[in-house]
């Protein structure tokens, strides 16, 4: 049975103070036993959103990682000192990071390899744009990127990662993928773990769906056979949205 697990992703978002108030306003309600509640945030506010969620069962997460461990990398931060922080989770991939950042399925790769590196659990983002999907591509974009992803890892690392399916016209614009598409897709994702690792891998690996989720959504993104949780944007950053959220993920 794989648990369920909400992430939001705070984007660049928020302020120490902000983080802070945040946690304390979440705590014990976006806390649902058998659902895993995940907060993404800038690399600003990690220190800060540790210490705050401690003792909670709230994980924190950074957004991204350097692919080294140390060097002459200006601007970059890397696993270890993620790690350090008391970071458990870290999202790689992200559209907004290819997009913009030119990540590529090689940059991806050796990011997975870091965080594993360090005892952090990717969340590795794949996902096709629009003109991909009006091709009819959003499979083999999904193919490639997945299997770009994995590529190295050992069958232990693989079962612990977890998978976030962001269609990127989906990202906040309001037009989110209905559940029975996204499930399809997230399947065929499953499918393709189960081709490179097996299927007790591939039966143990969460696949989320990310892209205009909110608390009135999410319910019936999780009642789909494959989707495990989602990876949520905008309806992450008020308490009170996110609290629906992880409770609606049971
Ligand atoms: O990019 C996303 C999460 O990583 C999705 O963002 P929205 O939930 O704002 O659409």
């Amino acid at each position: 049975m794989r648990t369920p697990i909400i992430a939001g992703n705070w984007k660049m978002f928020k302020t120490v103070p902000e983080a802070k108030t945040f946690i304390e306003e979440v705590k014990g309600k976006a806390e649902v036993d058998g659902v895993e509640s995940v907060i993404c945030a800038p690399f600003t506010n990690l220190p800060a959103l540790v210490e705050a969620a401690k003792g909670t069962s709230i994980k924190i997460g950074a957004q991204n990682l350097h692919f080294e461990d140390n060097g002459a990398y200006t601007g970059e931060i890397s696993g270890e000192m993620l790690k350090d922080l008391g970071v458990d989770y870290v999202i790689i991939g992200h559209s907004e990071r290819r997009a913009y950042f030119a990540e590529t399925d090689e940059t991806v790769n050796k990011k997975m390899h870091a965080a594993f590196r360090h005892g952090l659990t990717p969340i590795v983002c794949v996902g096709e744009k629009l003109e991909e999907r009006e091709a009819g591509q959003t499979k083999d974009v999904c193919k490639v990127q997945t299997e770009a992803a994995f590529k190295g890892l050992s069958a232990e690392q693989a079962a612990q990662a977890v998978i976030a399916y962001e269609p990127i016209w989906a990202i906040g614009t309001g037009k989110s993928s209905t559940a029975q598409d996204a499930n399809e897709v997230i399947s065929y994702i499953r499918e393709l773990v189960k081709g490179l690792y097996g299927e007790d891998v591939a039966s143990k690996v969460r696949i989320q769906y990310g892209g205009s989720v909110k608390p009135e959504n999410v319910t019936e993104y999780m009642g789909q056979s494959d989707i495990d949780g989602a990876l949520v944007g905008g309806a992450s950053l008020q308490p009170a949205s996110y609290i629906q959220l992880v409770q609606g993920a049971k």
